[in-house]
């Protein structure tokens, strides 16, 4: 999943050169040993696809540091827990802190993703936009005293925005998902077998048109739906299956909801987003979104930011 997420990340004109690396990469497993390994951030460092490594640097040197940290002192965090297991890494020491690493880039990656999905979206609906607005302006009335901070209470009560979140997202999904690599023969409940050395993903597409979880016009953008169902963005159910679910649910959902509703109330309160595309300007129906409009005018080369003020 990983590496479908930074394909679309880094964008079509630059897949050529991940190609190049073909043989380094192993799509086949969930987590491919090989991208935690030091190769493949040379390799990209080296054709300036990456800057230099600070952050194992850092992780380097705190892991050290840590180690002698006397216990009260301890942060309960992943790199106190990469520092107490060195010995179970031994000399591979640098395993745990690429992965680790590999996390964090991925993360911004796939948050950026996401709020790409975003802004294209508004920038189609001005009426949603000034709907919004209308939140932002109210909340800023209401926690006048914070200055330009804003509080992580005022984001709780942001419903609209977390409602429009919701739905851009809920029809942007592709209709490959978390794919996973069968490891042996496995039947499911309807009596199927997927054989061993398959791959399997969810069509997320699908299953976020589906009309018994989301309504008679679950196709159609309709972001005050989960309003009136109330249903929100942290939920972890079949109405909401961005985070995954079971287990293996995101373990950044809540930092990754923070940080998107903070950029997009942010640009809200400062700007309007218009588009190029023209689109927009029949876009009355809720019949599309810009994903299913599907077409280069939805990149944000279309896009133009325009001051409030
Ligand atoms: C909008 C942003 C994000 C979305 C939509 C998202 C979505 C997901 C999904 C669908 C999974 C399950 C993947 C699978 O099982 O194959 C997942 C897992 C995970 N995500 Fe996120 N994620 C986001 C941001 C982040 C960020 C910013 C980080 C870290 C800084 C992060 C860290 C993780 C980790 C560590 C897992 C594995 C959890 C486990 O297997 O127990 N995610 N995420």
């Amino acid at each position: 999943m990983t590496f479908a997420i930074s394909f679309r990340y880094f964008g079509p004109h630059i897949v050529k050169d991940i190609e190049l690396f073909g043989s380094v990469l192993d799509l086949t497993e969930k987590t491919s040993k090989v991208i935690a390994e030091e190769t493949l951030y040379t390799s990209l460092y080296k054709v300036g696809i990456v800057g230099k490594n600070h952050i194992l640097e850092y992780l380097e040197l705190e892991t050290q540091r840590r180690a002698y940290l006397p216990s009260y002192q301890k942060p309960r965090d992943i790199v106190q827990y990469i520092a107490d297991n060195s010995d179970t890494f031994g000399m591979n020491i640098q395993y745990p802190l690429h992965s680790l690493q590999f996390v964090m880039e991925m993360g911004v990656a796939i948050i950026s993703t996401r709020l790409h999905n975003l802004i294209v979206e508004l920038s189609l609906r001005p009426q949603v936009y000034d709907e919004l607005g209308e939140e932002q302006r109210l909340s800023m009335e209401k926690y006048l005293d914070n200055g330009s901070l804003i509080p992580f209470e005022a984001l709780d009560e942001m419903v609209l925005l977390d409602a429009f979140i919701k739905e851009t997202i809920r029809l942007a999904g592709s209709s490959s998902f978390i794919p996973r690599y069968v490891c042996q023969d496995f039947v499911v409940s309807n009596g199927v077998t997927i054989p061993k050395n398959s791959l399997v993903s969810f069509n997320i597409y699908s299953h976020n048109r589906d009309t018994s979880i989301f309504g008679k016009n679950a196709s159609e953008f309709d972001y005050k739906r989960h309003i009136r169902l109330g249903l929100k963005l942290t939920d972890t159910d079949s109405s909401n299956v961005m985070w995954s679910a079971g287990t293996e649910v995101c373990a950044a959902k809540l930092y990754s909801i923070y940080i998107i509703k903070l950029i997009l109330s942010l640009i809200i309160r400062n700007y309007y987003i218009r588009s190029h595309c023209p689109i927009a300007s029949h876009l009355d129906s809720n019949k599309t979104s810009h994903y299913s409009t599907n077409t280069d005018l939805s990149r944000n080369s279309g896009l133009y930011f325009v001051s409030r003020n």
